[in-house]
């Protein structure tokens, strides 16, 4: 379903892990009653995830299949597992509405750039290194996962620059603000007064 600006939005929320771009993503989607387009992935869920929501989570095998019978539009490997998004979500998703959302690496961010071009817009967020370690330390992350993370630190920081619009978040209130006023502008629903 196109948009009342005549095309698509698709939000790809970016940046470092740790940056915030799930509390935002989560806080933005609702507001514009947008869906997330839910990643396929390798990895075992850590306390509190939910399968299905915050991701599918299926085992390699699985993942192979899939792969093997061409419905990853994107997938990539990641500190040893595979990430992916199917390309029949995103697509039915988009026939019923006009906008979804996901939350994505930098080479995730770039590959759906390339087939999707200006209907992907891409949202960088980011915080200073020792910020998001702290944040994935408070959330009881395995110092493993944080380290990990943290060699990812600078390439994904090195990707601001490609994307459509960058957001500092240390309040997590004012990015939303921030973000949802940029989407509106995309979006056109008339729900910030701009005056
Ligand atoms: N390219 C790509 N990246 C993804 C996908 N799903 C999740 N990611 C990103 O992969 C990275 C690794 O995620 P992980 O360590 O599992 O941390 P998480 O963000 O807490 O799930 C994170 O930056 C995710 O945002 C996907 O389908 N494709
Ligand atoms: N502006 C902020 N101030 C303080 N904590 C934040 C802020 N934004 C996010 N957080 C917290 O930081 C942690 C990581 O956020 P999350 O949204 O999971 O990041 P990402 O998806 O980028 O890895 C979560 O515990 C989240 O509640």
């Amino acid at each position: 379903m196109l948009g009342s600006n005549g095309r698509n939005n698709i939000f790809v929320f970016t940046g470092p892990d740790g940056s915030g771009r799930k509390s935002v993503a989560e806080a933005v989607g609702q507001t514009f009653g947008m869906e997330k387009v839910i990643s396929f992935v390798t990895r075992p869920p850590r306390q509190g995830e939910v399968n299905g929501h915050d991701y599918h989570f299926i085992s390699n095998e699985k993942y192979r299949e899939m792969e093997l019978a061409g419905e990853f539009l994107e997938s990539v490997e990641i500190d040893g597992q595979r990430y992916g998004i199917r390309s029949a979500d995103i697509e039915n998703k988009l026939h019923h509405r006009d906008s979804v959302y996901l939350i994505m690496n930098h080479e995730g961010a770039g590959i759906l750039k390339n087939i999707y071009g200006d209907q992907v817009v891409r949202l960088f967020l980011y915080a200073d290194r020792r910020t998001v370690e702290e944040r994935e330390r408070n959330l009881g992350l395995p110092e493993e996962t944080i380290m990990k993370h943290l060699n990812h630190y600078d390439r994904e920081m090195s990707y601001r620059h490609s994307c459509e619009h960058a957001f500092e978040n240390y309040d997590l209130g004012q990015t939303t603000y921030e973000i949802t006023n940029e989407l509106e502008r995309y979006l056109e629903r008339g729900l910030i007064d701009k005056d």
